[in-house]
């Protein structure tokens, strides 16, 4: 479970990124959250591991406030939860292998990590993540000879290692092709059902949205405006929040739909 108390976030420059937020995920939920550019979709996400730390209000996952966690318990809070990055965030110039373990750093101290000392179980469990996303084959693979699709496969991968309870994923689509989109969200919603991994997505794209989601929040200026289930986040109905239809990928340029 994650729930916003009051959750209000202020930048340096003034800009108002939430608004006095309160909602609560459910734990095994896959809650997409859209909204248009600059509507505070990745400042939303980001404070629920405090990548962005919130001005006002609480935070809370499962029975802990991460807003208040300091130290080894803010550590452990995090070791629970996965993200998955527009630009995916791997080393380039490290192995497919390498990648996944380094889901598990925060399972152990950093003498052995540097050293690459990974027990059995981390390897089992890399190995594992690996086969879940379909590419046990790339596991040696330098991860820069890899496409943008695979590239996010072994993100997601290196989530499952790290064993997460929760899944956030800033974008995870925007730089991928309409085939590999829809490879990258079925990883996404095939680990949420199997595992009931709790996954919160950020997505411009309504029509993604509404094949992945059992629900669906909209924000605007930092504001919840809609909160519902797919059944209910009708073309119409954002029309009237947003005075316009949201995104859909096919009206992307039809060279990007050629793959
Ligand atoms: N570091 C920052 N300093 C000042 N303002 C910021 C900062 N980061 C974001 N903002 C502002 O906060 C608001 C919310 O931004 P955020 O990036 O969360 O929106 P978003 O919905 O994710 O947008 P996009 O879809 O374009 O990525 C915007 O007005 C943005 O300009």
């Amino acid at each position: 479970m994650i729930e916003f108390q009051n959750v209000s976030k202020v930048y340096p420059n003034g800009t108002q990124g939430l608004k006095d937020i309160n909602v609560t995920i459910n734990k095994g939920e896959f809650v997409v959250i859209v909204g248009l550019s600059g509507a505070g979709k990745s400042t939303f996400l980001r404070s629920i591991n405090r990548l962005h730390e919130i001005s006002t209000g609480n935070i809370v996952i499962g029975d802990q406030s991460i807003t208040e966690a300091r130290g080894s318990e803010l550590r452990k809070i995090r070791r629970d939860i996965g993200m998955i990055f527009q630009n995916f965030n791997l080393v380039k110039r490290s192995t497919v292998l390498r990648n996944v373990l380094s889901g598990r750093v925060g399972y152990h101290s950093t003498l052995r990590t540097l050293l690459g000392m990974f027990p059995r179980k981390d390897m089992e469990l890399a190995f594992d993540a690996l086969k879940r996303v379909n590419i046990l084959e790339k596991a040696y693979t330098r991860s820069d000879q890899l496409s943008g699709g695979q590239q996010q496969r072994v993100s997601i991968a290196r989530a499952l290692a790290q064993e997460a309870k929760i899944i956030l994923a800033d974008e995870p689509v925007a730089s991928l092709d309409p085939l590999t989109t829809k490879q990258v969200m079925d990883d996404l919603k095939k680990i949420n059902q199997e595992l009931g991994i709790t996954t919160v997505v950020n997505l411009h794209f309504i029509d993604i949205a509404r094949q992945y989601a059992t629900r669906i929040i909209g924000l605007q200026a930092g504001e919840i405006v809609f909160d519902g289930p797919v059944e209910e986040a009708t073309d119409e109905r954002f029309s009237e929040i947003y005075g316009q239809p949201l995104e859909t990928k096919t009206d992307e340029p039809s060279g990007a739909l050629e793959t």
